[in-house]
């Protein structure tokens, strides 16, 4: 028996996760759930999958809920629940599913506590991917990717040399809008902007697909995950999805990873890595596919994708900066305060204030995060 823990067990990928837990009773037992505010969903979960340890977002939530849980199950709330549910209790792994910077402080805790992470929220990587992995190593935990690209690149080296890779390259949808003009992105409305292509995912990544800031967030998550220099890592537009990334040896060889795009999947082989398990996925036929099409990134078009770019190479909170800008813009065009297009320019314009801090330490990359919010809600 596999011991999990899930943040964030009431989204898109937490959902999911449990999904292939109930799929595998006899392999998996859910240890602790830390969910937001659905609380209602929450409760749905701990009657079926019986975790001992549960948090919610506030401590009022859970005042909330307390009375509804079955004997026995610890209670936590708000960032110190976050931890609670990440480093405690006896958990095997656990999977990052929150959305945002949120999670960095508990990914970090469950490193502390020798816990594998099957890491899908890539914003931790993003914020403070030096951090995250130094400590991986120090503590000999694995970091297992979940988001579909880099469980593809994950695949695709398994066995091989890291110094026969030539490069990496990671497939892009193109998003909601792949293929409107600049022009035409300036009326575009939320609900156009939630409606992606081929993937059904939280609102948050759903908008980062739009500006393709999204890729720009997964090409810092590959530079920290492989370990590869920002040189050996491209884009392609990719608009089917079914190739989810591919790498190129030195020999001229490429290895990709291929199938419909059901996040079940790799959050499968990061339950059961280094072994691979039937899954309920739909199988790919190359046949009833008949064609896979791709195009060269166009960096003028989305130019959110070249500043996340950039700041990676440029490094030290950068990076940071760019997220939390990110999130901010995200949250405010979510709820309908400003346009589509006003997203890149606030991470842009915040970056123009930004003073980097070489080598952060989390304490740095608390207050770079901080900071950088204030700023992107006033602009
Ligand atoms: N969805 C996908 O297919 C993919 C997602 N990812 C990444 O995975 C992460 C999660 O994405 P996704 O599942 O789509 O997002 P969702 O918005 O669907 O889910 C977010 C989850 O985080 C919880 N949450 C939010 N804020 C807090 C908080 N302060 N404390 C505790 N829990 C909180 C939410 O709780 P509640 O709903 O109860 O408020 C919910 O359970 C992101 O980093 C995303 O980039 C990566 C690849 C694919
Ligand atoms: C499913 C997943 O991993 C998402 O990150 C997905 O990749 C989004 O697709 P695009 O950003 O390519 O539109
Ligand atoms: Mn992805």
């Amino acid at each position: 028996m596999k011991r999990i823990s899930i943040l964030g067990s009431t989204g898109s990928i937490g959902t999911q996760t449990l999904d292939v837990i109930a799929m595998h009773p006899d392999a998996f037992e859910v240890e602790g759930l830390a969910a937001g505010s659905n609380t209602a969903l929450l409760l749905e979960q701990i009657q079926r999958f019986k975790p001992r340890r549960v948090s919610v977002s506030s401590k009022e939530l859970a005042e909330e809920i307390r009375t509804s849980l079955p004997e026995g199950v610890e209670l936590f709330s708000g960032n110190e629940g976050l931890v609670e549910i990440a480093a405690g209790g006896d958990a095997d792994t656990l999977v990052t599913a929150v959305m945002g910077s949120v999670g960095l402080q508990s990914t970090l805790a469950a490193i502390d506590a020798g816990r594998h992470i099957g890491l899908a929220n890539k914003e931790t990587l993003v914020t403070a991917g030096h951090l995250v992995t130094e400590r991986a190593v120090r503590k000999g935990v694995q970091v297992l990717p979940v988001d579909s690209e880099h469980s593809a690149i994950f695949q695709c080296l398994n066995g091989e040399n890291r110094e026969d890779i030539a490069n990496i390259t990671l497939t892009a949808s193109g998003g909601s809008f792949r293929d409107y003009s600049r022009d035409q992105l300036k009326e575009v409305t939320v609900e156009d902007a939630l409606r992606h292509p081929n993937w059904s995912m939280g609102s948050k990544i759903t908008i980062d697909s739009a500006t393709m800031v999204n890729k720009g967030l997964e090409v810092i998550e590959a530079h920290w995950l492989f370990g590869l220099p920002y040189e050996q890592i491209q884009v392609i537009l990719h608009p089917e999805s079914i190739i989810h990334s591919y790498v190129e040896f030195r020999d001229s060889s490429i290895i990709a990873q291929l199938g419909n795009p059901d996040m079940r999947v790799p959050i499968q082989y990061a339950l059961t890595y280094p072994d691979r398990w039937a899954s309920p996925a739909k199988r790919l036929s190359l046949s009833q596919v008949g064609q896979l099409t791709f195009r060269e990134m166009d960096y003028v078009r989305f130019p959110a994708l070249k500043l996340a770019i950039e700041c990676g190479k440029a490094g030290g909170t950068n990076t940071t900066a760019f997220n939390a800008a990110n999130e901010i813009a995200v949250a405010r065009f979510l709820r309908h305060e400003i346009p589509f297009l006003r997203i890149e320019e606030i991470i842009e314009e915040v970056l123009q204030h930004h003073v980097t801090v070489a080598f952060p330490d989390l304490e740095q990359i608390e207050y770079c995060d901080y900071t950088t919010r204030e700023l992107a809600s006033k602009l």
